[in-house]
């Protein structure tokens, strides 16, 4: 069964979280909630990766992924999809372009968890994410200073809207990005994967 592409209206703001989801826990659950509310978005989406382009371990295969997803996030607003792997694509520049010409009239919004912007400034196309999507960046135990401190932050740092102006992130004129201190959850899936709490079936 194919979870790709849901129906979107024009107009709607969409809150893409994508990730390795190897395996799926509460920090994903939690954050994803937090940016529906602090961003003021009609609906997210969990961009379930074939694989991080800058990942070295090969994660467990899509479609046991696909299935811890949906056990873990139950919410009627937010879809878990696995669209990368339907269009071929593991850079977010690329998935980006396709979902924007896809869907005319949608806001999408990029959700990534601290640790991602302090290394954002390594994934392909970077700037043209960030010049093209709002992004929406959640603190994450121990990253908050790093990506506070990173070269994408300090480069971008004259169009980040401040946290009491998260709801305007969706709508704003590009690039805009916006950091918001949500309670943290300190869960990991390399912490769950180094427990022995998940395998590759
Ligand atoms: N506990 C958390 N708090 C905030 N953001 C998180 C948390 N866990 C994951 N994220 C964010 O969710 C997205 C997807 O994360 P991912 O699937 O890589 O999980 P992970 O726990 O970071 O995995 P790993 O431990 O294997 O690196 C990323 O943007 C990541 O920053
Ligand atoms: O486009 C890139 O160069 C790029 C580099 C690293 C990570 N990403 C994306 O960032 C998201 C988070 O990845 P991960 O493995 O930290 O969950 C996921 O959607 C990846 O495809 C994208």
């Amino acid at each position: 069964m194919r979870h790709g592409f849901p129906f979107l209206r024009a107009g709607m703001t969409v809150g893409l979280l994508g990730g390795s989801f190897d395996p799926a826990h509460q920090g994903h659950v939690q954050i994803s909630r937090a940016a529906l509310t602090q961003f003021g978005l009609d609906r997210g989406w969990w961009l379930v990766s074939p694989g991080n382009p800058l990942k070295a371990h090969q994660p467990a295969p899509l479609e046991q992924r696909m299935q811890a997803a949906r056990r873990v996030m139950q919410h009627p607003r937010i879809h878990i999809s696995d669209a990368e792997a339907q269009l071929g694509t593991r850079y977010t520049a690329q998935t980006l372009r396709h979902l924007r010409r896809r869907y005319p009239g949608v806001r999408f919004v990029w959700l990534m968890g601290a640790d991602n912007l302090a290394q954002f400034h390594r994934w392909k196309d970077w700037r043209q994410i960030l010049d093209t999507v709002p992004v929406g960046v959640l603190a994450r135990p121990g990253d908050r200073i790093s990506a506070r401190l990173s070269p994408a932050a300090r480069i971008y740092a004259p169009y980040r809207l401040k946290e009491a102006e998260s709801q305007l992130l969706a709508q704003a004129r590009t690039p805009a990005w916006c950091f918001i201190n949500v309670p943290m959850v300190a869960a990991s899936s390399s912490a769950i994967r180094a427990r022995g709490a998940w395998s590759a079936s």
